[in-house]
């Protein structure tokens, strides 16, 4: 028998070997030359720690909370659409293994179980992830759908006016979501002479590229839930969020699917939460993969983390227990970092543990 992966790296190589390539693929890959995809995790890897030690770490405390709600680590769920490409127990097997692990399960609009199914699954706590399609009215019906099953936020995704070109989808042709909330509300025909990336067809038939940030405004108005924004990367725009009156920020380049060559999201979460200044928390996603990964983020000002890839190698390869598994690696590697860094509490973290390219570069002048 194989031994058992010890990472979530050793995740991924066993979630390429158990799933159909075109699924594997689509779940990996990146926009264009795949660049930003690199980036976002080598960026990690240019930053370095700065351990304190002689510090009391007995024990180590890595709970938190988001929002008012208490979470067992600074460590989320990503929306990730089509859970059934990674297993077929979809969405409603990531939800549970978020509520195990006692953290925030973000659902995807683009979710291949209804969200009435997710929600009576189990207990999480739950974001709803929102796409805009041109007809604006399926967004209402979708948001009141999440308030009244008890979802406790509503995440838009502000970086996909159209989907970012993924080539190895193009050149898998790629099939359509099955998107199982819109069921009775919208029904989409590809046109299968065309070749290409079906889901991105999909994808340009469907979503708003004239979505503004007045629509943020209207967005809230249809709502009680907390609005937050996924898919800042500059201080103006966070600027612009906070004047919308959103209650958290998500840096976030999207995994790098989305523009190739933007920043690695981690590289602009510094300034980014400068200009929030502690008006909103902050989220960031992108490229981690450690527990010292989800470190340098808080050192660098995140109130906590979201995971992708991951999540779906963890889902592909093992359904709930593989997610379960993946999130604890995450964990157990944090709390390992923080006693190692001389960080007893989250609190403890501070931006002197951490020596960015450009503390380097100051440094030299
Ligand atoms: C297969 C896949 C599907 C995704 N679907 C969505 C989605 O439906 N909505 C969304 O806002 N982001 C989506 N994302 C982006 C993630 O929410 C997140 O920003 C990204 O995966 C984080 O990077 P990581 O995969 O390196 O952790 C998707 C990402 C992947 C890999
Ligand atoms: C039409 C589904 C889009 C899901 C998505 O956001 C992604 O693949 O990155």
């Amino acid at each position: 028998m194989e031994s058992p992966p010890l990472n979530l790296r050793e995740f991924e190589e066993l979630a390429r070997r158990a799933l159909p390539k075109m699924f594997f693929d689509y779940i990996r890959g990146g926009a264009e030359d795949e660049f930003t995809l690199r980036q976002n995790t080598e960026a990690f890897q240019r930053i370095s720690l700065i351990p304190r030690v002689l510090v009391d770490v007995s024990s180590v405390n890595i709970s938190t909370s988001f929002l008012g709600y208490d979470l067992s680590a600074p460590i989320m769920v990503a929306p990730t659409g089509q859970h059934k490409f990674a297993h077929p127990g979809g969405e409603v097997s990531t939800a549970r293994a978020a509520a195990k692990c006692k953290t925030i399960m973000v659902l995807s609009f683009s979710s291949s179980c209804k969200i009435e199914e997710v929600a009576s699954s189990c207990n999480a706590i739950r974001f709803f992830q929102l796409y805009v399609y041109k007809r604006r009215e399926i967004a209402v019906k979708l948001v009141n759908r999440a308030e009244s099953l008890g979802f406790k936020a509503i995440v838009v995704t502000v970086d996909t006016p159209r989907l970012g070109r993924r080539e190895a989808d193009i050149r898998n042709k790629m099939i359509p979501p099955k998107i199982s909330n819109l069921e009775g509300l919208l029904s989409i025909d590809v046109d299968s002479q065309k070749g290409g990336s079906y889901l991105e067809q999909f994808a340009s038939e469907t979503f708003d590229p004239s979505l503004s940030w007045k629509d943020i405004v209207w967005l809230k108005s249809i709502t009680k839930l907390p609005v937050l924004v996924k898919g800042i990367l500059s201080t103006e725009d966070a600027r612009k969020a906070i004047e919308a009156g959103v209650s958290g920020i998500i840096v976030s380049n999207h995994g790098a699917r989305q523009l190739d060559y933007v920043s690695p999201s981690i590289s602009v979460l510094e300034e980014v939460v400068k200009a929030v200044g502690g008006a909103v928390p902050v989220l960031v996603d992108g490229g981690i993969r450690r527990g010292t990964d989800v470190f340098k983020a808080l050192a660098l000002g995140a109130n906590a983390v979201m995971v992708g890839r991951p999540i779906l190698y963890g889902l592909a390869v093992e359904g709930e227990q593989g997610v379960i598994k993946v999130i604890e690696m995450l964990k157990n590697e944090l709390e390992l970092t923080m006693a190692l860094a001389g960080c007893p509490t989250l609190k403890d973290i501070t931006r002197k543990h951490v020596q960015t390219p450009a503390d380097r570069l100051r440094s030299l002048m």
